[in-house]
């Protein structure tokens, strides 16, 4: 497919606001494209990049370049060459890559520059374009929406579907099964702002403990065993300790979902940092283990000796998990099936209170009856956290004074709008540490789309983890609401600013009060 019939389809996505016709306009372009094609143009619609960055900053992109008179660039060739420019290292690479990307962009016509340079620059594109996309690839091929979804939760990626579906036809959409060696998209939690909220539209429930680590996939068959984190990236070198707890479980195969943390001696868990820093390292893992050991704590059984566990409800998996998972790698957790009755209610608080006081940073309730949803954030499991944190991304960020000069520090927050534009909500530098504000200063110059004297703008693709007391109103602010003594916990690398927090949801946190 040529890369012009993409630019265009997704101009005139953008410029319609009926659904029906965005989709009309997307199964139009799925039925011209390659099986192979598939992924990138989803990729690619959606303004993200397979390659994520390519090193090559605003100053690079804007210089003018003549473009191509006739339309002859095909999406795998521009593939192809951003994979080069990413490719590229060594010294004399900024030169390098500034030759390969005129290169490209000399190739495309003017249409085609705009929408490279577009994509190049992390410029928002349509707001949920994977459900488009789904319905779109559904039109296309006639399957049902619904199943195409179901294949995407438990095939893990749109794009990996896509690709067969053109390829086969609907038939082969029943070849998505939940499969020991193939992990699913984990299910997800929204928030609520009390236990007793929680508890209010639950109805039976069971609350466990909030353990802030890293959540990991554990998938045993015989003696393999193979772990991979929320985002689906295989970690199971990092994690031997989890391998050899799992071998050990009495189950032959399994499908299992956890957290990974560190615990002191005393049983209280080792800060966040800690865990990422291990896992995230690439020193010798003997090593690692003996000085920061790991342990997972199983939460959910999604698949045990041959069957699959998906569509039964909460309560029947949780037995299972207890059938085969020893207590102390179990989750803690307490049944509160008369939700209604205020015994219940108080024993629920003091649980939760009492997980705090152990030192995890809160609870998630989950309903009894509910399925489980990979991949999605369904209203069946909820979180609760006395403190409010938001994921915003990084819109801009200022330059320091004193001790900070030299490094970028006031950092501008963005939530996300339905149409996947950002509104800013206010700044902060507290919470910063030395570490984190070299490791900023370096990935949001490379992220730059404008140098002012102030600061630099960039492109919105870091997701940051924010703590705040509140939400206020504020006229300084583009949405009317600004967060009170917002303060930065941590950046969030597994998160795409799609996934960041929207301004209805901070919204929602102002209505509440
Ligand atoms: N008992 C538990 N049940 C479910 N999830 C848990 C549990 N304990 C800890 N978690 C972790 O909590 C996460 C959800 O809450 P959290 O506030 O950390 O959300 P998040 O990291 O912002 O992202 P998300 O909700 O998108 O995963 C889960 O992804 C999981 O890693």
């Amino acid at each position: 497919m040529l890369l012009a019939e993409l630019a265009e389809t997704s101009g005139d996505v953008a410029a319609t606001s009926a659904r029906s016709e965005k989709t009309r306009l997307l199964a139009r372009l799925f039925r011209d494209a390659e099986p192979a094609e598939a992924p990138l143009i989803i990729t690619y619609l959606a303004g993200r990049l397979p390659q994520r960055r390519i090193g090559v900053g605003w100053s690079v992109l804007k210089e003018p370049r003549p473009p191509a008179p006739e339309p002859r660039l095909s999406v795998l060739e521009v593939d192809a060459a951003l994979g080069a420019i990413a490719a590229v290292s060594g010294t004399g690479a900024l030169a390098e890559r500034k030759r390969l990307v005129g290169a490209l962009l000399e190739a495309a016509t003017e249409e085609e520059q705009r929408f490279l340079l577009g994509l190049l620059s992390g410029e928002p594109r349509q707001g949920a374009l994977d459900a488009l996309a789904v319905e779109g690839l559904a039109a296309a091929t006639g399957a049902e929406p619904a199943e195409v979804r179901r294949a995407v939760m438990l095939g893990g990626s749109l794009g990996g579907v896509a690709e067969v579906l053109l390829e086969r036809g609907p038939a082969a959409l029943a070849d998505f099964r939940l499969r020991v060696g193939r992990p699913v998209l984990p299910m997800l939690a929204h928030t609520a702002k009390s236990v007793d909220e929680a508890l209010d539209k639950l109805g039976p429930c069971a609350v466990e403990e909030k353990l802030d680590g890293i959540r990991v996939q554990v998938h045993r068959d015989g003696d393999s065993v193979r772990i991979w984190t929320r985002t689906l990236d295989e970690i199971t070198d990092r994690l031997p300790e989890v391998t050899e707890a799992a071998r050990a479980l009495t189950a032959r195969s399994a499908v299992l979902d956890g957290e990974v943390i560190a615990l002191r001696e005393d049983g209280r868990p080792r800060p966040f940092q800690e865990v990422s820093g291990r896992v995230g390292s690439r020193a010798d893992v003997s090593a690692a283990r003996l000085s920061l050991p790991l342990s997972a704590v199983f939460f959910d059984l999604l698949s045990v000796d041959g069957r699959d566990l998906l569509e039964l409800p909460a309560s029947a998996r949780h037995a299972e998990l207890a059938r085969v998972v020893p207590e102390p790698l179990r989750v803690r957790r307490l049944e509160a099936a008369a939700p209604e009755t205020e015994e219940t209610r108080r024993a629920v608080r003091e649980f939760a209170a009492e997980t705090l006081e152990r030192g995890h940073e809160g609870v998630v309730l989950k309903a009894l009856d509910s399925v489980y949803g990979a991949g999605r954030r369904g209203s069946s499991w909820l979180k609760v956290k006395p403190v409010h944190t938001l994921d915003l991304v990084v819109l801009a960020a200022e330059w320091g004074h004193g001790r900070r000069s030299g490094k970028l520090s006031n950092l501008h927050l963005g939530a996300r709008r339905p149409d996947g534009s950002f509104a800013m909500l206010g700044k902060t530098f507290k919470g910063l540490t030395d570490r984190l504000l070299a490791w900023q200063t370096e990935r949001l110059l490379e992220l730059a789309t404008a140098r002012e004297p102030w600061g630099v703008v960039v492109r919105p693709e870091l997701v940051v983890e924010i703590a705040f007391d509140g939400v206020q109103r504020s006229s300084r602010y583009p949405e009317g609401i600004t967060l009170r003594f917002a303060r930065v916990l941590r950046y969030r690398e597994d998160k795409q600013a799609s996934e960041a927090d929207t301004v209805d949801a901070v919204r929602a946190l102002h209505a509440g009060g």
